[in-house]
């Protein structure tokens, strides 16, 4: 396939975004965020205490985030982002911003860069089962995973004419790893 410009890697809390993400982009050289470190401290304190976040809390969090994807596919740098991104309206979000695809204009009002990142999803799915017993031993974390149930309750997963891939968290991070490379030849 010919290469995205940026490669979101998203699901539940607890899925594997964060790992999966960061050796995906050290093993192709290509920039890494992870959208946990963008998070207001108003929507870290919400997590925090238990309660989940809602749309409000979420879209202006998601449209910095574009942003940055837009800045650095624009600039031709590649990037791996690791984000929740649970609805299908987030993941739009994410490719063209909150108003579809605004084009960003320079001062003579000419389209500086193209509206849309293309955006490879790859979806990391499993059971709740599964996910909450990797949540229940991470440490040191701000997350939760009471707030798991509400997370699986929001998850829209990716499907067609959304350019995605599903990958098992059943699979070790080796074989994530070789699945989502392959994909990208
Ligand atoms: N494929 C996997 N197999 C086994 N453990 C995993 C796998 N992916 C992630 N983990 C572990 O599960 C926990 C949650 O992963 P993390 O990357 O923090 O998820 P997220 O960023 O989606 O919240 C971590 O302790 C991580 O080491
Ligand atoms: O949209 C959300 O509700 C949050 O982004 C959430 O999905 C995210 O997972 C948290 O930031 C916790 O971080 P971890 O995913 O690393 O547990």
């Amino acid at each position: 396939m010919a290469a995205p410009g940026a490669l979101l890697v998203m699901g539940v809390s607890g899925s594997g975004k964060s790992t999966v993400g960061a050796l995906l982009a050290s093993k192709l050289g290509w920039k890494f965020y992870d959208a946990d470190d963008y998070h207001p401290e108003e929507n870290r304190m919400k997590m925090g205490k238990g309660i989940p976040l809602n749309d409000q809390d979420r879209i202006p969090w998601l449209c910095n985030l574009h942003d940055i994807l837009l800045r650095d596919v624009a600039s031709g740098q590649h990037v791996v982002l690791a984000c929740s991104a649970l609805k299908k309206a987030y993941r739009d979000i994410l490719i063209r911003g909150k108003d579809g695809a605004s084009p960003k204009c320079d001062e003579t009002g000419k389209d500086k860069h193209p509206a849309e990142v293309k955006l490879l999803v790859v979806h990391l799915s499993g059971s709740f089962e599964v996910i909450s017993g990797r949540l229940l031993k991470r440490k040191g974390h701000f997350m939760p995973p009471e707030l798991l149930e509400s997370q699986f309750e929001t998850l829209e997963p990716p499907s067609a004419p959304e350019n995605f891939i599903q990958i098992s968290v059943d699979k070790n991070l080796s074989e994530i790893i070789a699945t989502i490379v392959e994909t990208l030849k």
